[in-house]
């Protein structure tokens, strides 16, 4: 919230942005209440409650973000100041938000009395939404499905998948790779890059007998799980690849709700840089190479130790409001992470 308010004046003042900034305001309003609550069963089952209701009034802050930015665009010039400034302030925005997201799932499903979700001997391994055995193959291969079938409603057609695997040690060849993950993290960066490689392969290979497949390689070292998707799509300039996790640039009006079946597979949304983002809460990250008239490779990194995947939070300290002010052009983004992010141990998986 106090960081909202260092916002570009023009953004502050569009509607979406106060929309969402009322929305913080009354869920601070709520959670505070319980400061000077007993430590009841009661009061817990009651804070649960709380929780539920702050993260249903949260559900839409990504696409009101985009309105709010869809807004800003359409009523003003914006410079490059103000879109670094944008840029800087949705990632750190975003970050807190899967992070406080994540802390509401644990808490609701740990202590929010659903007993199939109680970690135990016999029931799920799951300790809230982590899985500490999460099979990598087998979110690949949902993430697939789910966007084949898109694919298949949109282009009567879909890539096949080659999923490689390889891993440094050879002691469990047979066995799929794991990982201590939340498997949704991974599905929803998985699902965004299918999407991507498969609209650039059916558009580049149109009207094709077969298309050639994506090919999908997971590796596992000392320190990285590396998940390599490589497609045939025929790339795009490099110029353009920055563009891709940049807000201002992937925000376009929304299709409207009559003609979602013709909605692009891939494309407008925030589908790159939130995924990007999903990679980096755990210190991971996702990186793209792209071969204009080949494809491209996207790589999603993954910390191979559990105890190295703890938080990566924005720290709102001097520095980071200074960027705010500062006129003088700064690094890119990705040059400020570390200065302006920390590790936690809220949350180590
Ligand atoms: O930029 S891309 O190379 C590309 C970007 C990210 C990704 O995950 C996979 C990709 O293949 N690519 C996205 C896209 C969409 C429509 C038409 C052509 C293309 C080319």
């Amino acid at each position: 919230m106090k960081e909202i308010a260092l916002l570009p004046e023009n953004l502050l003042r569009m509607p979406s942005v106060n929309l969402v900034n009322d929305w913080y305001m009354r869920s601070f309003q709520e959670i505070i209440e319980f400061e000077k609550r007993d430590a009841s069963s009661k009061t817990l089952e009651y804070f649960c409650s709380s929780l539920v209701k702050i993260r249903n009034r949260h559900t839409d802050v990504v696409e009101t973000m985009a309105q709010g930015v869809l807004e800003l665009k359409e009523s003003h010039d914006v410079d490059h100041h103000i879109e670094n400034s944008i840029q800087y302030f949705l990632d750190r925005f975003y970050m807190s938000r899967i992070s406080i997201r994540m802390l509401i799932n644990q808490h609701t499903l740990l202590f929010g009395g659903q007993l199939e979700n109680a970690p135990g001997p016999k029931g799920n391994q799951y300790i809230g939404c982590i899985d500490p055995q999460c099979d990598i193959v087998s979110v690949i291969k949902d993430a697939y499905e789910n966007a084949r079938f898109l694919c298949d409603q949109y282009y009567l057609d879909s890539p096949d998948l080659i999923i490689n695997e390889s891993s440094h040690n050879d002691l469990e060849p047979e066995r799929g790779i794991k990982i201590v993950y939340v498997p949704s993290h991974l599905y929803h960066m998985l699902f965004e890059l299918f999407k991507n490689s498969m609209r650039a392969v059916m558009e580049y290979h149109a009207c094709v007998d077969k298309y050639p497949p994506i090919i999908v390689t997971v590796s596992k070292g000392k320190e990285d799980i590396c998940l390599k998707m490589s497609d045939k799509g025929g790339g795009l300039p490099r110029s353009t690849m920055e563009h891709l996790f940049k807000y201002m640039y992937s925000t376009a009006p929304q299709p409207s709700k009559a003609d979602a079946h013709t909605v692009p597979l891939a494309g407008y949304g925030y589908g790159l840089p939130i995924s990007r983002l999903y990679a980096r809460y755990f210190h991971g990250d996702i990186v793209l190479l792209t071969c204009e008239g080949d494809g491209t490779d996207a790589v999603i990194y993954m910390k191979a130790l559990s105890n190295e995947a703890n938080e990566l939070l924005p720290i709102f300290n001097k520095s980071a409001s200074k960027f705010y002010r500062s006129t003088t052009p700064t690094g890119d983004w990705s040059n400020q992470s570390i200065v302006h992010m920390t590790s936690q141990r809220q949350i180590s998986i």
